[in-house]
């Protein structure tokens, strides 16, 4: 074999790749809503894409979903169930999709574990650390903004009725978290008081290719 042709064996053809299509926020910031709307605009544009959240719908992500009301679990099981549920997401979902071209729009990724595990104590860069040693950075990171209350509002949450998750003092840690995203260079700040349709032009303006 000439060295080109060995070259060419041990090169793969660059493939087509798709793309990471994050979307993060505390509870009530419009996530689904605008996750939605996405992937409609984009499959109108001819791309294939598939819309997955995190927890998922797998047993690691039923049996976090079920801790929610009925009862947490410890923050190292917790933290240790999120990281599970995502290996099996990066594995079979995400990163099969992206390399096959595919747009992948997720409903929450790590940056969620960094921000609610971070708010039970765990160092948000440690959390960082565990899952980007298997989690693919996003291409696209969209933070949604919003304040506590208007968000607490909108899930028709009042004090005393939040789940374990939901906790007003939590999602703060958990806004300014994410709000320190804001300088990589991979992430976008949305103001998510605005109305569904404005919020949605300017995530569509950043996602489309
Ligand atoms: N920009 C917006 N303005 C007002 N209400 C909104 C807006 N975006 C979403 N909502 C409403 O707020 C609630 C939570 O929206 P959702 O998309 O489920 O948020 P999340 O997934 O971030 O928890 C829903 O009732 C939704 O219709
Ligand atoms: C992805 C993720 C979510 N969460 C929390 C945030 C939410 O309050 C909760 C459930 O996620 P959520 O998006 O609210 O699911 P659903 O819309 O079905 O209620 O899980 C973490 O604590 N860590 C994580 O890594």
């Amino acid at each position: 074999m000439t060295s080109d042709q060995d070259t060419a064996a041990t090169d793969p053809t660059p493939q087509e790749t798709g793309k990471l299509i994050v979307i993060e926020g505390i509870d009530g910031t419009g996530k689904s809503t605008q996750a939605t709307m996405l992937a409609e605009a984009l499959r109108k544009q001819g791309h294939e894409v598939v819309q997955s959240h995190e927890p998922t719908d797998g047993p690691w992500g039923k049996k976090l979903r079920e801790s929610a009301t009925t009862g947490r679990l410890t923050i190292e099981q917790e933290l240790e169930y999120f990281l599970k549920d995502r290996e099996q997401h990066v594995e079979e979902l995400i990163l099969p999709t992206v390399f096959k071209g595919g747009m992948v729009i997720l409903d929450r990724y790590y940056f969620s574990s960094m921000a609610y595990q971070g708010a039970r104590g765990i160092d948000p860069q440690e959390i960082r650390q565990k899952n980007e040693a298997f989690a693919p950075l996003p291409h696209i990171l969209i933070i949604l903004d919003l304040d506590v209350d208007t968000a607490l509002d909108r899930i028709g949450v009042r004090d005393g009725e939040a789940n374990e998750f939901e906790k007003r003092d939590a999602l703060q840690f958990c806004r300014d978290l994410f709000l320190g995203l804001a300088d990589e260079p991979f992430a976008h700040v949305i103001d998510a008081s605005q109305e569904i349709e404005a919020v949605h032009r300017e995530v569509l303006e950043l996602c489309k290719s």
